[in-house]
């Protein structure tokens, strides 16, 4: 995606046009100084009308002149060809992609609101050094950025979202949460559009198996994003299938479930809110337009069906995603998929770590990693047969 230091082939083609007018330059220069040296009378010389002290005060100067011009040549020569080469690498797209240890400059180039405590955050690269979007070990990943909070020099991991259609290809997106009191996520919140904020990666959170035919992801919240990722890179070369809960309707409005028939309390007339008017005007949120796009992506031509699968749950409608609807959704794909088809299975949980814990059970701390750590929580007490389960 980002042009990386191969880019600098760009160099031959385009430097012998400046280079081109060098020779003729040097030439005109060069024929100074003969004529300098032409004009230099031989050593102890008199002439006739200069007195010998100011014939060698003359030729002091003319010397000092033969020495100032190609001197002056040489600068004006290579001024010029500096600013030019610094303009042509910063503009067009010599950028340096940096180790994903190294923190970048990006712009806040924009803010989309999604809900009262989300937003999709747009950032483009500020200098000519930039994050490899292209790095080969993370062509099957879900990725993520650090961004820095400078003040307090910390920085925490956001999950990308994947390319859409007319996003520029050096444009970076997140969905970012608002946490009460939350250091790095207030930060960035408060940033206005054209800020400067430093980032490092990609880093890759988690590789999909080639081989895998099934996959089930239970996001919470913004745990929805890597779900986008993996439903992006699979381009519905394997079933999957999002269950995906939020505590507000506003952060998937105009979400409509594949299989499940959830009865919502929205019908209730005194809760009727600006989120239930959007929705009744069949409006769709930013990720739920996000999420039917990736499902015309999955579509098999000519079936009208989807490799991808979504259903929505949202608290405040109770309608809580529960450890019946998870085990429904694996024993449905176990019963539908062709068990000749060799592959494996994956159940993802993502989210904040109160909902990967509850469903998983917590990941580990070993050796200044993080590890998966045992199977616990809701998930551990399920019959999942052949299902891996990964926490995020
Ligand atoms: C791989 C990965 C990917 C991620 N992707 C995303 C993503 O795509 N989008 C996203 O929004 N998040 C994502 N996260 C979570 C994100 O990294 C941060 O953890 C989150 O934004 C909170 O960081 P913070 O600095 O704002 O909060 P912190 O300062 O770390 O605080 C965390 C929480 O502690 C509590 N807290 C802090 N200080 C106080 C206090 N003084 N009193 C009481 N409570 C307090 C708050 O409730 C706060 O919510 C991801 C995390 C990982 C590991």
């Amino acid at each position: 995606m980002f042009l990386n230091l191969r880019c600098l082939s760009h160099a031959p083609r385009t430097l012998p046009r400046v280079l081109k007018a060098s020779p003729a330059s040097f030439a005109r220069f060069s024929q100074c100084i003969p004529r300098f040296q032409d004009e230099k009378p031989p050593s102890g010389t008199v002439t006739n009308d200069v007195p010998e002290k100011e014939q060698q005060n003359g030729s002091k100067s003319k010397r000092r002149s033969g020495f100032v011009f190609p001197a002056l040549g040489f600068f004006a020569l290579t001024i010029p060809l500096g600013w030019y080469l610094k303009e042509r690498y910063a503009v067009d797209g010599g950028v340096r992609l940096a180790g994903p240890q190294e923190f970048a400059k990006y712009t806040l180039v924009g803010k989309d609101p999604v809900s009262s405590t989300c937003a999709i955050f747009r950032l483009m690269p500020a200098g000519n050094v930039a994050i490899d979007l292209d790095d080969p070990d993370c062509e099957r990943a879900i990725t993520s950025v650090q961004f820095k909070q400078p003040q307090l020099q910390i920085a925490r991991a956001y999950t990308c979202l994947p390319q859409q259609q007319g996003q520029h290809m050096d444009e970076l997106r997140f969905l970012i949460r608002r946490e009460q009191k939350g250091e790095v996520s207030n930060f960035l919140h408060r940033s206005p559009a054209g800020a400067e904020i430093e980032a490092r990666g990609l880093h890759a959170e988690y590789i999909i198996p080639k081989d895998v035919k099934s996959i089930v992801f239970l996001a919470g919240g913004t745990g929805i994003a890597p779900a986008l990722q993996v439903a992006d890179i699979l381009e519905g070369q394997a079933d999957m299938h999002i269950l995906w809960a939020n505590r507000k309707r506003e952060d998937c409005i105009g979400g409509q479930s594949d299989t499940k028939r959830i009865q919502s309390l929205s019908w209730w007339p005194f809760s009727r809110s600006s989120v239930d008017e959007k929705e009744a005007n069949g409006e769709k949120g930013a990720l739920v337009s996000m999420l039917e796009d990736l499902k015309k992506q999955a579509g098999i031509p000519h079936a009208r069906s989807s490799r991808l699968l979504v259903d929505y749950y949202v608290d405040d409608e109770g309608t809580l995603m529960k450890p019946q609807d998870v085990t429904e959704t694996v024993r449905r794909i176990s019963k539908q998929e062709n068990n000749t088809v060799p592959g494996r299975k994956v159940l993802i949980v993502s989210g904040p770590d109160g909902f990967v814990n509850y469903w998983a059970g917590p990941k580990q701390w070993i050796g200044g990693r993080e590890v998966q750590g045992p199977l616990k929580g809701v998930l551990s007490a399920m019959d999942l047969d052949d299902w891996e389960v990964v926490k995020l």
